[in-house]
C-alpha cells in the first residue's frame, strides 16, 4: 500500500451512487460543492487499520504487565476456560479502545490476561460474529491486536452443529480444515487493500490448522482418556444467525463439512495472514437436522448446556496443551 494517500477522483455522473455509499461509509469531502469526491486509499482501508490495532494493543500493554504468547478465544458457553487463568487481569470489551461489544448470550465480553500453567496468555471470554452486525474487520480485530501484543499461537474454540452422522452431542472436533461459505461471496476479512505490515496479499490457507498442534491435541487427549469423544474434521462457517435448513445441512455435509458454525474461520484467516500458529476445536453442541421426519430443533439453549456439560474436559485439554507449547523458533526455516 502506498505510503501516502493516493486520491481517487470520481467523475460527476458517478456522484449520486457514491454519495450514498460515502454517507454510509466515509466522511464527506472538505468542500461539499466539490465536483469530485476525493476518496483516499486510507479511507477505503477497513476501519480496523494498522494504526487502530496498534492503538488498542498499546493501550492493553500499558495496562498490564502480562506479555502473552498464547491467545485463546472462548466460544459460546465455553468461557469457563478463562476462569482457569491465574492472577487474572480483566478488561471489559466496552472499556477497550476500538473493541466491539459482545451481544450473544454465553459470551461474557471481557479480555482476561494472566498465566495458564505458567504460560503468559490472553483469553477472549466471548467473541464477535458477523450476524451481530459487526463488520468482518471488527470481528477479527482481536487477532491483529493479539499479533501486535506478541501472541505466537492462537487457540480458538467454538460450539458447532454436527453434520457428520457419526458425531454425538458432546464430541470435540479438532479442526483440520475449513470451508468459508461467506468467502465464496467475497465476504473475507482480508478483502480490500492489503497492509503488508500484517501479512502478504495472498496468504496460503492449505496449512491453516497447525499439524503439530493437532498431533499435540491427540496426544494430550489420549493421556487424559478423552479418545472416546475426540474427533477431527472440517468446519464450515455460515453467516447465521438462523440455524441451517435441512437442505443446507445436507448440502454442507455433501461438500465435506463435518461441523457447521457461525464463527472462527474469519479469525483463522486473519491469524494465519499474520503468521500466528492456529489450533481450533469445535464442541459438537447439537446434531444438525438432516432428516425431514426429525423432531429435533437446533437452539442456542442446547448449545450452552452442552458447553457446561463438556467444559471441564475442554479446559483440561486446552490448559494441558498450553503447558506443552514450545515457543516459535523464528530462526527456523
Ligand atoms: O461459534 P461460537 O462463538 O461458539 O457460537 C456458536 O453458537 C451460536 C449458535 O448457538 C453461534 O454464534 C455459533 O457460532
Ligand atoms: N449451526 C450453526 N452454528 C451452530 C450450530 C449449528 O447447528 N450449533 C452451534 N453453533
Amino acid at each position: 500500500m502506498g505510503g501516502g494517500c493516493e486520491a481517487i477522483n470520481w467523475s460527476l455522473h458517478q456522484e449520486a451512487r457514491i454519495d450514498d455509499w460515502l454517507n454510509f461509509n466515509v466522511k464527506q469531502p472538505a468542500d461539499p460543492s466539490s465536483p469530485f469526491i476525493m476518496l483516499s486509499v486510507s479511507e477505503i482501508v477497513s476501519a480496523e487499520s494498522y494504526e487502530e490495532c496498534r492503538t488498542t494493543a498499546d493501550w492493553l500493554l500499558s495496562n498490564t504487565q502480562v506479555r502473552p504468547t498464547v491467545g485463546i478465544v472462548c466460544g459460546s458457553g465455553l468461557g469457563g476456560l478463562a476462569e482457569k487463568i491465574k492472577d487474572p487481569q480483566v478488561f471489559k470489551y466496552c472499556d477497550i479502545p476500538n473493541f466491539p461489544r459482545s451481544t450473544v448470550h454465553g459470551h461474557a465480553g471481557q479480555l482476561v490476561f494472566g498465566t495458564l500453567k505458567g504460560k503468559p496468555c490472553v483469553c477472549m471470554q466471548g467473541r464477535f460474529h458477523l450476524y451481530e452486525g459487526h463488520t468482518i474487520q471488527k470481528i477479527t480485530l482481536p487477532m491483529r491486536v493479539f499479533k501486535l501484543m506478541g501472541v505466537e499461537t492462537v487457540i480458538l474454540t467454538n460450539a458447532a452443529g454436527g453434520l457428520n452422522q457419526d458425531y454425538k452431542v458432546g464430541d470435540v472436533m479438532i479442526l483440520k480444515d475449513h470451508i468459508n461459505m461467506p468467502g465464496f461471496a467475497g465476504i473475507n476479512p482480508l478483502a480490500g487493500p492489503n497492509d503488508d505490515r500484517f501479512g502478504v496479499r495472498f496468504p496460503c490457507m492449505s496449512d491453516a490448522y497447525d499439524r503439530e498442534l493437532r498431533q499435540l491435541a491427540h496426544d494430550v487427549a489420549s493421556e487424559l482418556g478423552y479418545d472416546n469423544f475426540l474427533r477431527e474434521g472440517v468446519y464450515c462457517v455460515v453467516g447465521g444467525p438462523s440455524f441451517e435448513t435441512i437442505a443446507e445441512c445436507r448440502m454442507l455435509h455433501s461438500l465435506g463439512a463435518d461441523a457447521v458454525g457461525m464463527s472462527t474461520v474469519h479469525e483463522v484467516i486473519v491469524a494465519r495472514h499474520a503468521e500466528m500458529r492456529v489450533f481450533a476445536l469445535s464442541l459438537i453442541s447439537n446434531r444438525s437436522v438432516m432428516d425431514y421426519d426429525s423432531q429435533e430443533k437446533a437452539n442456542h439453549k442446547e448449545v450452552l448446556e452442552t458447553g457446561m456439560m463438556r467444559a471441564e474436559q475442554l479446559e483440561k485439554l486446552v490448559s494441558t496443551m498450553v503447558t506443552r507449547l514450545e515457543p516459535i523458533d523464528n530462526n527456523a526455516f
